[in-house]
Parts: structure tokens; C-alpha cells; sequence
């Protein structure tokens, strides 16, 4: 998969060139970042942990009616973890363009970048005990 995204992309900027820049419209960047979400879906495990784990959070929030500053805060995690795993594909793309052999530096780029996300995750789960820990309590053991 990462391969067929990698040719793809070679072709891409490649079409590019010969169309020059200026042809590169807004409507084009747009295409370009949503096709660099779905590329991340489609590669990354974890992405779909995280989606998984956005819609539990939401369906939950529903449930529990939770109020407009507490949505304000979960809309506001899941995007962040979201888009710190997007970084972490970007970066382990950037990687693996540099080179496909073991490197301690590659290996060091990649793990840091895996160690953001997983820093938000832990912060992620706090915030999500905070929030639901008090509605569970008088919900079901009240
Ligand atoms: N070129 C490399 N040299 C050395 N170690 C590497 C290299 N590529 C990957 N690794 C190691 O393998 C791990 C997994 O790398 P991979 O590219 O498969 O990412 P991934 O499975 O999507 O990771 P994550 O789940 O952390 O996002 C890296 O965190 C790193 O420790």
C-alpha cells in the first residue's frame, strides 16, 4: 500500500511539473489533504484505533448529554490526536523515502514521533476519565 502511495505520488509531482504550479489550485490542495487522510486510515493501524476510539467518545457524549464546554473539549482532543498521528504517518513516509535500511536514526525519528503521539494519548484518556468518571457515577451507581 505504501508503496502504490509512494509511485503514486512520484507520479503526481511529475504531472505537476509539467503543469506548473500556478495550476495547482485551492481546489487541489484540498483533494490533496483529504487523500492524505484516507492514505492514513487505509496505512495506519492506530489510526483506526484512534477513529474507534473517537466514535466510543462521541456515541458516550450523546448518552450522557454532556454540556457544550465539555463537547468543546473532546471535539478539540480527538482532533489533536488525530492530527498528531497524521504528523507521525508524515514523518514515517519522510523515513522510509530516505531510506528502506535499518538506521538508528531512522529508528530514533520514527519512535519520537510514535512517543508525541502516545504523550497525547495518555493526556487523551485523563481528560476522558475527567469528563465521563462523574456522569458513569450518577448514572449507574446512584
Ligand atoms: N529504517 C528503520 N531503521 C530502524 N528502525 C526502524 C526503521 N523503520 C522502522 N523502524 C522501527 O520500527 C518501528 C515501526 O516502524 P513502522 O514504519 O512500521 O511504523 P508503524 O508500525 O506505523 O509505527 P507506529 O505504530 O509507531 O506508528 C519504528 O518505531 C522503529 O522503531
Amino acid at each position: 500500500m505504501k508503496k502504490k502511495c509512494l509511485q503514486n505520488k512520484r507520479v503526481f509531482l511529475m504531472n505537476l511539473g509539467s503543469r506548473g504550479k500556478k495550476d495547482y489550485t485551492l481546489f487541489d490542495a484540498f483533494r490533496s489533504a483529504f487523500s492524505g487522510i484516507i492514505f492514513s486510515f487505509k496505512t495506519e493501524r492506530n489510526m483506526r484505533i484512534h477513529l474507534l476510539a473517537a466514535i466510543i467518545v462521541i456515541v458516550s457524549g450523546f448518552f450522557f448529554s454532556i454540556t457544550n464546554v465539555e463537547w468543546m473539549v473532546l471535539i478539540l482532543v480527538i482532533a489533536i490526536t488525530i492530527a498528531l498521528e497524521l504528523v507521525n504517518t508524515a514523518i514515517e513516509n519522510a523515513v522510509d523515502l530516505i531510506t528502506a535500511q535499518e538506521h538508528p536514526v531512522a529508528k530514533a525519528a520514527k519512535d519520537i514521533a510514535a512517543g508525541a503521539v502516545l504523550i497525547f494519548c495518555i493526556a487523551s484518556v485523563g481528560i476522558g476519565l475527567i469528563i465521563f468518571i462523574p456522569y458513569i457515577i450518577e448514572r449507574f451507581f446512584m
